[in-house]
This record gives structure tokens, C-alpha cells and sequence, in this order.
């Protein structure tokens, strides 16, 4: 048996690519993992390692309240509770209906725990020192009906160390979504593999550290929904190299008032390391004040060379940008697109098609979730529902990559499965800062060998920056930049 930390904080460093795992993957991982006889089945073996592991966390602890529900979430519960009672700690179960009701493992489990002499209570305690969230879990279906709702209120209200068996209960496993009300745990051990739904929207922010428990099961590549996006292995810049060696990259953006937002992504391919950076405006007007350095090339859209040549066209694009995108769809040899020119393409359906017919495998597209809804004709919380699908959706839709940004961006290419970005946190949610993941993704596409490469290593880095921020210091946009 052995545990795996995998992140702390909501953030996560994977050195592997870590599969996750939907809801029904692990059911048919469950369905198809024999039961040796003599042997515990899983959700004794759950139970052990619950109690270990919650006894790790909080090993000065005596009072364990263990909220358990209807369903085999409740029946792990139920399980780790006899383990803490046979070491000594006081358990307090609570059941939010007869165990009679239970399905046949859990029920075993409150009939060994009845057998133990262990008391089921159908109301909380009134103090504990540590709660173990066993309420629900993979099947959770709707907002938490009465009384769960309430249990799960005093488990927030009360603020003590809860740990939280599979997923903190209320949160959706598949999309992240949480329900209302949702426990907050202070972490929370997935069992038989990660879910999806703890690595991106809502699921970051309430389950503390994550571990994992795989309870000696197996999966094998048709049970991966997704991954989290690895670390990216820093490219070699050979002795033997020249400025061509590394990329030539152009901003085409900045239309009047919106010129910033073309110069932070020019500053951000810079930094990142491109051989050459161009920057056209769309309008050069006013630019008094705004600090382009010496490195960068000026042009205008249309004095560009076009051999070789990265785009990352949007960024402060405005209406401008639509004149110039049929050309650069067809000629740029990688493009990434961001920002307005995503908008121009969503009410221009010959910019779509041209989107679709370029060269596979050379094009970034980054949505937020708003530029996302616009792109497939849908509302920003339908997109939030659901946000693997999304991005897989745009990717198919518009045979390109995507990055689907947002906590816990979202990686998605034709025919692969999506890659959830671990890193990266709410101090990136500011003006400017997409602007700086455009322009670093147009760097790594100018110097890699595939989109798909370029996307997720752009998202890894660009999230780690914000991770390892100084805690004194405010993050911007121009400041991210810096330390790239
Ligand atoms: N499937 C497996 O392979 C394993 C499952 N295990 C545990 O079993 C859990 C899944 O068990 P279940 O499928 O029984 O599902 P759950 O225990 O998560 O919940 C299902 C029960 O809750 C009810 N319910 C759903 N949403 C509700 C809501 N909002 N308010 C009130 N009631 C609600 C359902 O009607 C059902 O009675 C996993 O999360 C895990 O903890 C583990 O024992 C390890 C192995
Ligand atoms: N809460 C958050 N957690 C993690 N990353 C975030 C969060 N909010 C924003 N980001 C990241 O910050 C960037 C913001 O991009 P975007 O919304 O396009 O802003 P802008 O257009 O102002 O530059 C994206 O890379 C996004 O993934
Ligand atoms: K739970």
C-alpha cells in the first residue's frame, strides 16, 4: 500500500505526465479488479488507508467526527472509523440515513462497524478535532440535499483540520463545479486514481493538499479522461547558435488605446527568449509613454517578412485586427491567436474556415472562458460546466490547439486527450497577464516542434512564475515579464 502526495496548496509540479480519471473510468476500473478471495476488497482496503493517512495528518488528534452518507463514500467512512476506534481514538459516526439503505459494500461496512460496538448517530457532535468528510463522493449528483447541507455548513463553520475522502463533498469530480454548500477540506486523498475535477475551475480551492491511494488497482490508457501537464524539460541552447536559431516572432495588435497590451506580449516573446521580435501596431498613434524597448523591431502589419515568421496576433487588437487576419491565417507558418482576433473569427465565419484549413499542428488559440463561449455560440458558465469538453470542443471544432485559460487552464489538440495545467493561481487573474501567455506561447511555437508542445509548456511556465511569486510583492503584468 503507499500513498503519493501529489500538490500542495493547489498547485502541482508533476514530473511524470499524472493520468486523471473521470467518474466512469474508475467505475470500470472497480468493475473489472477481481476480488481475491481472503483478501480485503477495495473499500476495506480504502478504509485502512484513510485512517492511516488521516493519522498522519493529525496525529495528535482524539476526537473524530466521520460524516458519513448514504452511498460507498459513507461506506469508506464507515470502514476508517473502525480502524481509529481499534487504535484508541474516539469515533463519533454520524449516518445521514439508516445504513439499511446503504449499497451491499457499505452495508457490510456498518454491519462490521455495528459488530465493533461502535454507536451510528444521525446528528453531528457538538466539538470535534478533526471530521472526516465521507459524505459524498463520485456520486454526487445535485446540491446537497438536507442533511448533508447542513453537516456540511458545521464542517466549514467549525474550521477544524477536515479531511476529505476521495472529493470534498459537493464538488463535481468530472468538472470541478462545486454544488452549494461544498466542504472545504483541509486535504483530501482521491482513491483509485486523481479526478479531473480537482485540478481545475472551482476544484482548486477546496481541496487542500491532494494525495492519492490507488488501493493496488491498475489503469490502463483507455481509463485516462485526461492528464496534468507535466513539467516541461528546459530546451538546450547550443554553443553553436545564432539569433535565427531561435525563433523570429511578430506582435501584430495594439490598435489606438489598446497598444499595451501588443508591447507586453512583445516583451513577454522577448524575454522568453526569441531569436528576433517584431512588433506592428495597428495604430501607432499615441504611443508617448508607452516603454518599448530597444530589442524589439518596429514595423507596420504589412512591411512583416513573412519566412519563418511566428504571429501572435490580438492582443489589443480591437475591430483592426479582423482586416489583417486573412492574411496571416493563410501565410503565417505558426500563429497564435488571442484575444480579439479569437472575436473576429467568432462572427466571421470565413476567418473560421481559414482557421480550420491551416497546416495541423501549427496554430495556439488561447480563450478565456468568455472568448471560449463566443467561439462555440454558448453561454461563459456552459463552457465553466464543463471545461474539458469545451476546449476539446474548440480544438476539434477548429483543428488547432487550444489553451483554455483559467484556473486550472485547460491544454486540448485534435484526436489527444486534454492536459489540465497544474500551476498558476488567483494572482494571475489581472489585465495583462494573457497578454504575457500570448506572447511566451509565440516564442515556445517559434522554437518547438509541435503546438501541442509549445501550448502546454507556455501554460506550465507561465502558471510557475505566479506560483513562485514573492508573497510581499504584487504581481503584474509587465512584472511577469521580468522574470521569465
Ligand atoms: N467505485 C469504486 O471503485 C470505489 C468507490 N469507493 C468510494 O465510493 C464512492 C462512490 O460511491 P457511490 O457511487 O455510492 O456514490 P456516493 O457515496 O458518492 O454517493 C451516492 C449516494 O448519494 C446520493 N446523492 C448524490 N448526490 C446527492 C446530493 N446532492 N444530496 C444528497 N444525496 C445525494 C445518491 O442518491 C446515492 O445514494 C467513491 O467516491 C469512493 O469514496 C471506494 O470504496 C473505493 C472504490
Ligand atoms: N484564478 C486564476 N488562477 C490561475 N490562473 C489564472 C487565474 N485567473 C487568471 N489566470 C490566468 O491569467 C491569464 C489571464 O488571461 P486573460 O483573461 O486573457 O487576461 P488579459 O486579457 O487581461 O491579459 C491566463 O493565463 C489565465 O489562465
Ligand atoms: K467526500
Amino acid at each position: 500500500m503507499s500513498f503519493e502526495w501529489i500538490a500542495s496548496h493547489q498547485s502541482a509540479k508533476p514530473t511524470t505526465e499524472i493520468p486523471l480519471l473521470s467518474s466512469a473510468d474508475i467505475r470500470a476500473i472497480e468493475a473489472s479488479t477481481e476480488p481475491i478471495i481472503g483478501q480485503p476488497g477495495l473499500m476495506e482496503q480504502a478504509g485502512l488507508a484513510i485512517a492511516r493517512w488521516v493519522l498522519a495528518q493529525a496525529p495528535h488528534a482524539h476526537f473524530f467526527w466521520i460524516a458519513c452518507g448514504n452511498g460507498n463514500n459513507g461506506g469508506d467512512g464507515a470502514e476508517a472509523a473502525i480502524h481509529l476506534h481499534r487504535w484508541g481514538k474516539t469515533v463519533y459516526v454520524s449516518a445521514v440515513k439508516s445504513p439499511k439503505s446503504a449499497p451491499a459494500d457499505a452495508s457490510r461496512a456498518w454491519t462490521r462497524l455495528v459488530a465493533e460496538g461502535i454507536a451510528v448517530h444521525h446528528e453531528a457532535p457538538d466539538s470535534w478535532d478533526v471530521c472526516i468528510d465521507a459524505l459524498l463522493g463520485i456520486g454526487l449528483q445535485r446540491h446537497p440535499e438536507p442533511p448533508y447541507a447542513e453537516w456540511i455548513k458545521r464542517i466549514n463553520q467549525a474550521a477544524k483540520p477536515t479531511f476529505a475522502i476521495d472529493v470534498p463533498s459537493g464538488l463535481d469530480a468530472d468538472t470541478g463545479s462545486t454544488f452549494e454548500p461544498v466542504v472545504q477540506a483541509s486535504a483530501t486523498l482521491s482513491l483509485v486514481g486523481l479526478k479531473p475535477g480537482l485540478f481545475t475551475h472551482q476544484g482548486r480551492d477546496v481541496c487542500g493538499d491532494i494525495w492519492l491511494h490507488k488501493l493496488g488497482t491498475e489503469s490502463t490508457t483507455e481509463h485516462i479522461r485526461c492528464t496534468l501537464n507535466p513539467t516541461p524539460k528546459p530546451l538546450p541552447r547550443p554553443h553553436a547558435s545564432h539569433k535565427g536559431s531561435f525563433g523570429d516572432v511578430a506582435i501584430v495588435g495594439g490598435a489606438l488605446g489598446m497598444q499595451g497590451a501588443a508591447v507586453l506580449a512583445a516583451c513577454a516573446a522577448l524575454h522568453a527568449g526569441a531569436g528576433r521580435v517584431f512588433l506592428a501596431f495597428l495604430n501607432s498613434e499615441g504611443l508617448q509613454g508607452v516603454g518599448i524597448p530597444p530589442d524589439i523591431m518596429l514595423r507596420s502589419p504589412d512591411t512583416l517578412p513573412h519566412q519563418g515568421l511566428t504571429v501572435v496576433a490580438g492582443c489589443g487588437g480591437e475591430h483592426d485586427i479582423g482586416h489583417h487576419l486573412p492574411h496571416w491565417l493563410e501565410l503565417a507558418e505558426r500563429l497564435v491567436i488571442d484575444a480579439d482576433a479569437l472575436n473576429a473569427i467568432a462572427i466571421r465565419p470565413d476567418l473560421a474556415q481559414a482557421l480550420v484549413q491551416r497546416r495541423a499542428d501549427t496554430t495556439v488559440i488561447t480563450p478565456h472562458p468568455l472568448e471560449a463561449a463566443r467561439l462555440l455560440g454558448c453561454k461563459t458558465t456552459q463552457i465553466q460546466a464543463n471545461r474539458l469538453d469545451a476546449a476539446q470542443r474548440l480544438a476539434e471544432t477548429f483543428q488547432c490547439t487550444v489553451i483554455l485559460k483559467g484556473s486550472g487552464s485547460v491544454i486540448a489538440a485534435p484526436g489527444r486527450k486534454p492536459r489540465i495545467n497544474p500551476t498558476g493561481n488567483g494572482r494571475l487573474a489581472i489585465g495583462g497577464t494573457g497578454d504575457v501567455l500570448a506572447g511566451l506561447t509565440g516564442t515556445l511555437l517559434s522554437q518547438r516542434s509541435t503546438a501541442w508542445e509549445a501550448a502546454s509548456e507556455s501554460c506550465y511556465i507561465h502558471g510557475l512564475l505566479a506560483d513562485q511569486w514573492p508573497q510581499q510583492t504584487t504581481l503584474t503584468a509587465s512584472r511577469l515579464i521580468e522574470h521569465l
